[in-house]
């Protein structure tokens, strides 16, 4: 279990997270859902150990891992932009973590989250001769490789659409299953949040506005804030949200 306690982090002054708690479970995704600017990469960049919070702790299986540095806490993360180097080919970049860790996985291990993701014809390519959702493929690899307990995803689905945006979706529950980790997935579209996770933490001014699950939100919204949000990012009125969602949640 991941626990964060009373979470607190200031930028000049500004209060951008102002006391987050909450608890995530093994095999579940988490999407944590607000505004542009209400703290939602700030929290995932904490959790992963990359910025230093003021106060509060992460606690996970019951460790404190709040003073853990980074690259020995054990979670990893997929960046919005994917930060793949151009200069190695999909295979390279697949490994890149890996170097003088080759004890971490072995090659049947890495084989069989490469054909998982399906990349075994693209891993000679360059990262500019691969398609969107296969650069995001290559990232998720890369992050997959390290055996991460914790996957941290900034805005996996923001540069992809249609059928290529579904198969991604699909991808990050079934290893979320298989390697029953915890998925924290930072997005600002209340659909992807309400379709793809276990549940949605809303923030907004630095305060959890909701943490519940997709159908509490969608049939119990805790506050005006959570109902206007999804309502205006969703466009539609109120009523149509139960046909959008009425079908998974009936
Ligand atoms: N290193 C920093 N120094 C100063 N201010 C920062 C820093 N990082 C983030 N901020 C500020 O903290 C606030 C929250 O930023 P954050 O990136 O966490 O928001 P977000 O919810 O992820 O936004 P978006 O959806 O636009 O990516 C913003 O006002 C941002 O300008």
């Amino acid at each position: 279990m991941l626990e964060l306690r009373d979470i607190k982090k200031q930028f000049e002054g500004k209060m951008i997270l102002d006391g987050i708690n909450l608890k995530m479970q093994r095999g579940e995704i988490v999407s944590v859902l607000g505004p542009s600017g209400s703290g939602k990469t700030t929290l995932l960049n904490i959790i992963l150990g990359l910025v230093p919070m003021d106060s509060g702790s992460v606690i996970f299986d019951g460790v404190d891992v709040s003073n853990i540095p980074m690259k020995d806490r054990g979670f990893n993360i997929v960046f919005q932009d994917y930060a793949l180097f151009p200069n190695l080919n999909a295979y390279q970049n697949i490994i890149y973590g890996l170097k003088n860790r080759s004890n971490l996985i072995s090659k049947e291990e890495v084989k069989e989250i490469i054909d998982f993701l399906e990349l075994s014809f693209h891993l000679t390519k360059r990262i500019d001769q691969l398609s969107g959702g296969q650069k995001q493929r290559v990232a998720l690899a890369r992050t997959l490789v390290t055996k991460p307990k914790v996957l941290l995803l900034d805005e996996p689905l923001s540069a992809l659409d249609g059928v290529i945006k579904e198969t991604i979706k699909e991808k990050i529950k079934e290893i979320t299953k298989q390697y029953n980790l915890i998925t924290i997935i930072v997005t600002h579209d209340p659909e992807e949040a309400l379709t793809m996770s276990d549940k949605v933490l809303i923030i907004n001014k630095g305060k959890i506005s909701q943490y519940a699950r997709p159908k509490d939100v969608i049939n119990r919204p805790a506050n005006n804030f959570v109902e206007e949000f999804i309502l205006h990012q969703l466009k539609v009125k109120k009523e149509n949200i139960y046909n959008l969602f009425g079908e998974c949640y009936a």
